[in-house]
């Protein structure tokens, strides 16, 4: 008997919203160094009037997204402008026990989380006689319980919510997609009532469509960044370090980054070749560029380049973006009037060298509308609109 055709793997979509524009969100409970991160962050943002549309809060910073790649194409390319990618990280106000029914403001910071696509958890592991703990004593694990004990409420009451307005419409009876809903919101409800962040469920197509409209706190990816002291940080040891990454592997095992908001104020404040030898000595590197490139990836961005003599940008487009939709970010007639992409890979043309010795060794590709774009991909869309509007 003949061997029966596979069916094509269908792609699960990812949860979370598809879009180019995303932001991270510094969360954490008070006094744990958030609002220190994020003015370190802040200094390492890109000038505003590079973003001559883009108005940005006191609380929202554009950060630079470092990269050997960019910084290769320019010196190759030499180009009259260099535009970088970035990543939008926004502050949020602490969090408190009891924020899921309004204690400390909590549900105005916990709807500023519900406005951001990925979050940076920061956990105090420095003890301070002089920076007062909510909780009167220092343990980042009882913390980490605390905030995301908060986060699950809150998504219990939405889907609780979503599921009492279903139900007022019974009498009148479902139909098929309301009643799919409810199956689907009941299982998200069962699902969180095992105390289990909703990203670390398993689930089809169909409800990564639902929890994607109901943009749900605990659906959002974390980076956990430990905050300690300088000299736990430069001493590579913490006493509560073993703890959080217990904790963090038996609650879906995502990134922990141990920094210190102390190391990373006192080297910044250091003349470059004082804070080279510094660290250097110490054998201790500063932590942004990995808390940005971290973050950056967690919220399923990535970015492919322009190159030429006149600019060599970063457009930054959602994991899973086709090729038009990724020429769509430069213009929208590009991708009306998508004809292909021509694309090298990053890696061979720094190892050939040129754009021409990539194509001499036929590597410069033309893909057309189905081309998933890859980070780090340099592309030349070619496209053709008429005056019309039309192809
Ligand atoms: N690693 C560290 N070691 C020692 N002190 C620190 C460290 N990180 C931050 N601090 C200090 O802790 C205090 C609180 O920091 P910060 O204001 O950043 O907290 P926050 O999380 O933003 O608080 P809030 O929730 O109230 O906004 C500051 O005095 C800061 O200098
Ligand atoms: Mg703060």
């Amino acid at each position: 008997m003949a061997p029966k055709k596979a069916e094509p793997v269908k792609e699960r979509p990812l949860l979370g919203r598809f879009k180019n524009n995303l932001k991270i969100g510094i969360v954490g409970m008070p006094n744990v160094g958030k609002s220190t991160l994020f003015n370190l962050l802040t200094k390492c943002s890109i000038p505003a009037e590079n973003f001559p549309f883009c108005t940005i809060d006191p609380n929202s910073a554009r950060v630079n997204v470092p990269d050997d790649r960019f910084t290769w194409l320019c010196s190759t390319y030499k180009p009259k402008s260099a535009v970088s990618a970035y990543l939008d990280v926004v502050d949020i106000a602490g969090l408190v026990r009891g924020a899921a029914n309004g204690e400390g403001l909590g549900n105005a910071f916990l709807s500023h989380i519900a406005a951001v696509d990925g979050i940076f958890h920061v956990c105090r592991a420095f003890e301070d006689v002089d920076v007062i703990h909510v909780e009167d004593r220092v343990d980042p694990v009882a913390d980490l319980e605390i905030i995301h004990s908060e986060l699950r409420a809150k998504d219990r009451a939405k889907i609780e919510g979503v599921i009492d307005s279903i139900n007022k419409l019974k009498s009148r009876g479902l139909k098929k997609e309301q009643l799919e809903e409810l199956e689907c919101a009941g299982r998200i409800l069962e699902h969180l009532n095992k105390e289990v962040d909703v990203r670390f469920g398993d689930w089809s197509a169909k409800d990564i469509e639902w929890l994607n409209e109901y943009q749900l706190l605990t659906a959002k990816p974390a980076i956990y960044l430990v905050n300690m002291s300088e000299n736990d940080f430069l001493r590579k040891k913490n006493k509560f370090l073993p703890k959080i990454h217990e904790w963090v592997k038996e609650h879906g095992g995502e990134q922990i980054i141990p920094f210190s908001a102390a190391f990373e104020n006192k080297i910044f404040e250091m003349p470059e070749d004082e804070k080279e030898k510094y660290c250097k000595e110490h054998g201790a590197p500063t932590q942004l560029p990995k808390i940005i490139t971290t973050g950056f990836k967690a919220i399923h961005l990535i970015y492919f380049f322009t190159a030429g003599e006149d600019e060599v940008k970063c457009w930054q487009i959602r994991q899973g973006t086709k090729a038009p939709g990724a020429a769509g970010t430069i213009h929208t007639d590009f991708e009306r009037g998508f004809i292909c992409a021509e694309v090298m890979k990053y890696d061979e043309l720094h190892e050939l060298g040129s754009e021409s010795a990539v194509k001499a060794a036929g590597k410069y590709r033309q893909q057309g509308k189905e081309y998933l774009v890859c980070d780090g991909d340099i592309i030349f869309f070619k496209f053709n609109v008429t005056s019309s509007g039309k192809k």
